[in-house]
């Protein structure tokens, strides 16, 4: 099958994920995702995926994530990915959820190498280099040596993310990544994400609540309400009161500092 006819800026359909016409629906309810199209989601840029609780955005990740059935089509890299076989799936897409991983009593790096040697013929040396390398950049190296089932929940949730990163997938599904963490891991976590994304021109889609972290760290928002698309594009550009007041119902102002990127104030519900 050709993929979708979505228009796609010059140059950058090629490895973007392309969404059209998807449903999903759990049992005989009414549809949480109602024919949801989206613009292209670029590679190389992260893409915050945002709107109000129960309004589809972990449904949609897993629907990409092959992990719920959908209806519609789903292209990532001109490939059409609902066709794949689930185990190469698995190995072009990372998808964290939002649940923490689950406290086995294994090694954190040893965790880490099991996640990057899946699906993969690499060595255990050189994956053992990676996992570390990996722990360095999310500032949770010196837990290399601990027990999952020692760690905090925060930790346990950077640890998850080094999991998800290492297998240096395709496309990178992150549900609330940022929900367990402190102020500063935010911060690790979202320059990690950014730089690997650049770095593989990865398709990167994250669901977050703060909309001042979104606006600082992430590129590119698709706003969501009621399972369908509001808003999409550059996440500066994208984020009006206009569309918060519809989203969220809420009053807001947005502030630009002079050289900075807009954060939003926001001054009571609508
Ligand atoms: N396994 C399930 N079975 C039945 N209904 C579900 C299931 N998972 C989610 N839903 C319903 O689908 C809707 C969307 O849920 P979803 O978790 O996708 O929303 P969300 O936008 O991620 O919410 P939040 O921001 O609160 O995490 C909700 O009404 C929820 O009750």
């Amino acid at each position: 099958m050709a993929p979708p006819t979505i228009p796609a800026p010059d140059g950058a359909s090629a490895n973007a994920l392309l969404v059209r016409d998807l449903t999903v629906r759990y049992g005989r309810k009414p549809p949480v995702i109602n024919q949801l199209t989206l613009k292209p989601v670029l590679p190389g840029v992260v893409t915050a995926l945002l709107g109000p609780n129960g309004c589809g955005k972990s449904t949609l990740l897993r629907a990409l994530a092959g992990l719920v059935p959908a209806l519609g089509q789903v292209w990532l890299g001109g490939q059409d990915f609902g066709a794949l076989a689930p185990a190469q799936r698995a190995r072009e897409c990372a998808y964290l959820p939002q649940s923490l991983p689950p406290p086995i009593h294994l090694q954190v790096l040893e965790a880490v190498m099991v996640a990057r040697r899946a699906g993969s013929t690499l060595s255990a040396g050189e994956a053992m280099a990676q996992s570390l390398a990996m722990l360095e950049k999310l500032g949770i190296g010196a837990l290399a040596g601990c027990w999952l089932d020692e760690l905090s929940g925060g930790q346990r949730q950077l640890v998850g993310l080094a999991q998800a990163l290492v297998r240096q997938p395709r496309m990178l599904l992150l549900d609330e990544p940022l929900s367990a963490l402190d102020l500063r891991h935010q911060v690790a976590v979202m320059e990690a994400v950014r730089a690997e994304t650049a770095a593989r021109t990865m398709v990167t889609l994250i669901v977050m609540h703060d909309l001042n972290i979104a606006l600082q760290r992430a590129d590119d928002g698709i706003y969501l309400k009621k399972g369908a698309l509001v808003a999409q594009g550059p996440l500066c550009s994208v984020t009006t009161p206009a569309v918060l007041e519809e989203v969220y119902g809420v009053r807001s102002s947005v502030h630009l500092p002079e050289g900075g990127r807009p954060h939003i104030m926001v001054e009571g519900v609508a």
